[in-house]
């Protein structure tokens, strides 16, 4: 297996006490927006390593991370101490399949996400190549508190590039929050309330949909638009729904 490689922390970024981006310098490999590679530290003697998606797209000078401190976790909590300049590892090869070539051809281009989800869509909407081949592009992302609705800025600056092209969803469960829908999103999807909400019909002829983050909202997302006539996408089987656990389903 190839070797790891050396990188290092250039910044970092904290939305709330758990929830952080790490902006990080390394020379690595091609990979592709919405991929994921494998961060690691050296703790207590030994290698512990993960996945984590990329934030940026490809053509960034650096490479974000986002991040949530798992509480009780190895390598979550020891990441989220690194400040500028701290040194990590990175995996040389990138995985993952919530890549653009990977989509089947659509119209609308749905991207739903919990928490450090959302990551791979930033990725996928930054680079660009979805945003030229879809007409719409829906960005749903349901956090806990208004406080992990991360990279506002970002998704102003989208907003500001595609218009109505572009439509952001916020869903927040735990507090009432300006323009933000109190529900997860599989109950969203099953009581027509995020279709109703955005004037859109979700309509498997055109909607191609990307699930990402908590197995639990990505199974009963999947549910959920199964009952509405999509299928899971395979390359062997093609379908309109594409999904990334972050957890194994069993023990989360
Ligand atoms: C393809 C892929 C991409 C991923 N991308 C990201 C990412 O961009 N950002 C990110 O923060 N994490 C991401 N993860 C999760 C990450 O790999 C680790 O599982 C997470 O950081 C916990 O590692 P740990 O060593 O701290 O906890 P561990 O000691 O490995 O495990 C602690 C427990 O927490 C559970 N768990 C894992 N993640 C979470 C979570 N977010 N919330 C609640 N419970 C959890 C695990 O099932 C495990 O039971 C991704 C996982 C996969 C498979």
């Amino acid at each position: 297996m190839a070797e790891w490689i050396q990188g290092r922390v250039i910044g970092r970024r904290d939305w709330s006490d758990k929830l952080f981006s790490l902006r990080v310098q390394a020379e690595l490999p091609p990979y592709q927006a919405g991929q994921f590679t494998r961060l690691a530290l050296d703790l207590a003697g030994e290698r512990v390593a993960r996945a984590y998606s990329f934030v940026n797209p490809p053509s960034s000078d650096h490479h974000e991370f986002l991040l949530v401190r798992v509480q009780g976790g190895r390598l979550s909590p020891a990441l989220g101490q690194q400040a500028a300049g701290a040194p990590l590892w990175l995996a040389p090869q990138a995985g993952g399949f919530l890549t653009e070539p990977e989509i089947p051809e659509g119209d609308r281009l749905w991207l739903l996400a919990t928490g450090t989800g959302i990551g791979p869509f930033l990725s996928l909407l930054s680079d660009g190549a979805v945003a030229r081949r879809f007409a719409r592009l829906v960005l749903v992302h349901g956090v806990r508190e208004g406080a992990e609705l991360v990279y506002p800025e970002l998704i102003a600056h989208y907003s500001r590039q595609w218009g109505e092209r572009f439509v952001y969803q916020p869903l927040v469960t735990r507090q009432a929050w300006p323009g933000a829908l109190p529900l997860r999103i599989p109950a969203a999807l099953l009581q027509g309330v995020l279709a109703q909400r955005l004037g859109l019909s979700l309509d498997p002829a055109q909607d191609r949909v990307l699930l990402c983050g908590n197995p639990d909202m990505v199974a009963d997302s999947l549910a959920a638009l199964e009952a509405l006539g999509f299928s899971r996408h395979r390359r062997r089987a093609p379908g309109q729904v594409l999904l990334e656990n972050y957890w194994s389903p069993a023990s989360g």
